[in-house]
């Protein structure tokens, strides 16, 4: 509903209570509909209203923009506002003008008309508009400065206020070239107060941002970084059957919450979307890959709450405020502690409860250092070292201890744990944490084995440009164009990947070439075990194992009430064993594999199941039976690879719940399948992997989404 303009227009450069809380409270009452400021905000709103250089530190969705909207309203003249992309500016000033504020953006994408009438209010002796948004590219061009310098001279220029400030600093997580520009500002306009704003902690940023900017003995603010209504949670990828399937059940386990999905690259935004919808969850891709008119309807929908799920890049999300956001999930890992704080930040802003859930997989794990390490090669010149900055939000999610504390710690805060009062999953169920990270652990294998890296010759998978908005803007050379520079450049990953030695001239595929190269390059330089030592099966990982089996074994037991009927011990025993025998000279691998498939076995196994197959370990009244011979169950995706007769089908059948292969316990002797060497396992996997992808249509696009994730 709008408001009468009466406050704004009744304050007087000469009032003396300008400054005053009571005033300044007034304000944000009347136009805002707050009770009061919160944390830092009347300092910051004080301070420039006098006059002084501000630098703002705090949190996302602690309310920066109120640090000079409300000085907007308690001074004459204009607010210059610095924004870093359109769609930020767009909704801000649509938001203002709802309230009634005189707010206008400039950008090439208004039409001649609307901007041609901004132009002529700036250039009217006593301008209507108090908040005029503007992107650094338009600062820097000479006919934008001369107006600045005409308002000024005029004493209409009451504030310049810097948002997303950390965008200045090549440190900062979203470094924007033409952010640079705005060093002159100070020179242009030098009596003219600063006040930069960001929720970006590091200190190196800080200090480069007050640098830059040349602030003058500015009021320093810095808020704590905690976002006590956030609970933080890690699920591991390795672990869970199907991460579609469990983040659909996640999110319908929630209601219809509005949420934000990231994802690395774009088609896994598009396909996640796609399985979201398909369990009747609204959801909507959003991505540089689609046009702006396109991604303006997602927006708007997902902002009026006609979708429900925004599955998107990091392209989505700088400055987006809404308020009842009430979950952020990380589908993959993101590229540092910074950018995960400042996207799952978009979570509850209205300071209710809501989650930070980050799906972590080793693969992803990979694929992302990989790129870092590309990307750090590339910017060989400059010392800033993004694979350290990854490391921490790795220990993020391989470690026990409280996330709360790792997060704020990782920006220098210290922060009790006990403080955290069970608000993230490792405080609340710390046991089923630190068990999770052990089975991880035993997944290590898998974390040295190439064939699961992303790069794939199947131009249906890659997409040149599906990591594009994964990539800092500081390659942008296009700083002076006025656009905001969140469009697209499809050839950017592939440039980014193999940086100078990719010619613009060659084709998809040669690049690709190129990449596969680069990335067995970059395993073969980062083995460090040989390959015996690789394939061997530890007794830790055999007791890991156990345990895991028997966890799982002593649940299903209590859900059949068979308990005494099995002495669960030996049975898991027993069971290891099994994998064991069959499976050690094949590699962990294989053995893990098998355990995996005899753990789902057991969760879906009934009590005659359980009898059969255990009859060795059986218990009778107490007494252990005379061991009999094992029955024999083997797992289809063990040998899906090998049907190559080995087995008598006649005297075998698929269960179709378990999906197991099942062979009848009456006929004997049975002959277990060829258990392949590791390469030649892999070489078969090969040969699939390249005989599906030439047949184009039954090429990826056919296959599920979960599918197409262990492929890449
Ligand atoms: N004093 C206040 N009392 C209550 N709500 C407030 C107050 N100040 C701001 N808010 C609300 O907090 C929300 C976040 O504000 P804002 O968008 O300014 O945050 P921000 O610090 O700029 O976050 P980001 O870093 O994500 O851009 C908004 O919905 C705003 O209306
Ligand atoms: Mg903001």
């Amino acid at each position: 509903m709008k408001k009468s303009p009466l406050p704004v227009q009744n304050v007087q450069r000469s009032d003396k209570n300008v400054a005053g809380k009571e005033a300044l409270v007034k304000l944000l009452r009347w136009h805002f509909g707050h009770a009061d400021f919160r944390g830092k905000q009347l300092e910051a709103i004080q301070a420039v209203v006098s006059g002084r250089d501000c630098f703002c530190l705090m949190p996302t969705g602690g309310g920066k923009s109120i640090c000079y909207q409300i000085p907007a309203l308690a001074k004459p003249g204009i607010v210059l506002v610095v924004s870093p992309l359109i769609a930020l500016m767009e909704n801000q000033v649509m938001a203002l003008k709802e309230k009634g504020i005189a707010a206008e953006y400039l950008s090439s994408t208004q039409a001649t008309l609307v901007r041609n009438k901004i132009h002529e209010d700036l250039d009217s002796g006593k301008p209507s508009v108090r908040l005029l948004y503007v992107t650094p590219e338009l600062i820097a061009t000479k006919g934008f400065m001369l107006k600045l310098r005409k308002l000024h001279s005029r004493g209409l220029l009451n504030l310049i206020a810097i948002d997303e400030a950390h965008c200045i600093s090549s440190w900062g997580h979203d470094f924007r070239p033409s952010y640079r520009q705005l060093s002159t500002l100070r020179d242009s306009l030098a009596d003219v107060p600063v006040l930069a704003l960001t929720a970006t902690a590091a200190p190196k940023v800080q200090k480069d941002v007050i640098d830059s900017l040349s602030l003058r003995n500015p009021l320093v603010l810095k808020s704590s970084f905690n976002r006590p209504n956030i609970f933080y949670e890690v699920r591991y990828k390795d672990l869970i059957d199907n991460a579609y399937t469990d983040l659909g059940n996640l999110l319908k386990s929630c209601g219809s919450i509005c949420a934000i999905i990231y994802c690395l690259e774009r088609t896994t935004c598009d396909d996640l979307s796609v399985h979201l919808t398909s369990i009747g969850i609204s959801s909507a891709a959003y991505h540089a890959g689609l046009n702006s008119k396109l991604r303006s309807t997602v927006l708007d929908d997902w902002l009026s709450s006609k979708k429900q799920v925004i599955v998107a890049t990091v392209a989505f999300g700088m400055g987006i405020d809404k308020k009842d956001v009430r979950m952020v999930c990380h589908f993959n890992i993101p590229k540092s502690m910074e950018s995960f704080y400042q996207e799952s930040g978009r979570a509850g802003r209205d300071q209710l409860p809501s989650r930070s859930v980050l799906y972590y997989g080793v693969d992803d794990r990979k694929k992302m250092e990989f790129l870092l390490r590309n990307s750090e090669n590339k910017k060989s010149q400059s010392s800033k070292k993004p694979t350290s900055d990854f490391e921490q939000i790795v220990k993020y999610c391989e470690g026990s201890g409280c996330r709360r504390k790792k997060i704020l710690e990782s920006f220098g805060e210290e922060f009790p744990a006990q403080q955290c009062k069970k608000t993230c999953d490792a405080c609340k169920h710390p046991n089923q944490v630190a068990h999770s990270l052990e089975e991880l652990m035993t997944t290590a294998s898998r974390r040295h084995n190439p064939s699961r890296i992303f790069i794939t010759s199947s131009n249906k998978v890659t997409n040149e440009g599906q990591y594009s908005e994964f990539w800092n803007r500081n390659e942008d050379g296009s700083n002076s164009d006025e656009e905001i520079s969140d469009s697209d450049d499809a050839n950017e990953a592939a440039k980014s990947l193999a940086g100078p030695k990719l010619s613009k001239k060659l084709g998809l595929d040669e690049k690709l070439v190129l990449l596969e190269q680069a990335e067995e390059k970059y395993y073969e330089r980062n083995k460090q075990v040989k390959k015996s030592e690789k394939n061997a099966i530890s007794e830790v990982l055999r007791e890991s194992s156990k345990q895991r089996l028997l966890d799982e074994l002593t649940r299903v037991l209590q859900q059949l009430a068979s308990v005494k009927e099995i002495d669960s011990k030996k049975a898991c025993e027993f069971l290891e064993n099994e994998c064991y025998r069959k499976y050690s000279k094949a590699g962990k691998s294989f053995y893990y594999s098998q355990i995996a498939s005899t753990v789902r076995w057991l969760g879906t196994a009934s009590r005659d199941d359980l009898m059969t197959r255990l009859s060795s370990v059986v218990s009778s009244g107490g007494r252990e039976e005379t061991r009999k011979e094992p029955l024999l169950v083997e797992h289809a995706e063990n040998i899906e690879e090998e049907d190559d007769g080995k087995i008598n089908t006649s005297e075998s059948h698929v269960d179709e719940t378990t999906q197991e292969l099942v062979v009848s316990p009456s006929r004997s002797p049975i002959n277990l399948p060829h258990v392949p060497s590791f390469s030649e396992f892999v070489n078969r996997r090969k040969m699939k992997l390249n005989t599906s992808a030439d047949k184009s249509s039954e090429g990826f696009d056919d296959m599920k989404p979960a599918k197409i994730m262990k492929l890449q």
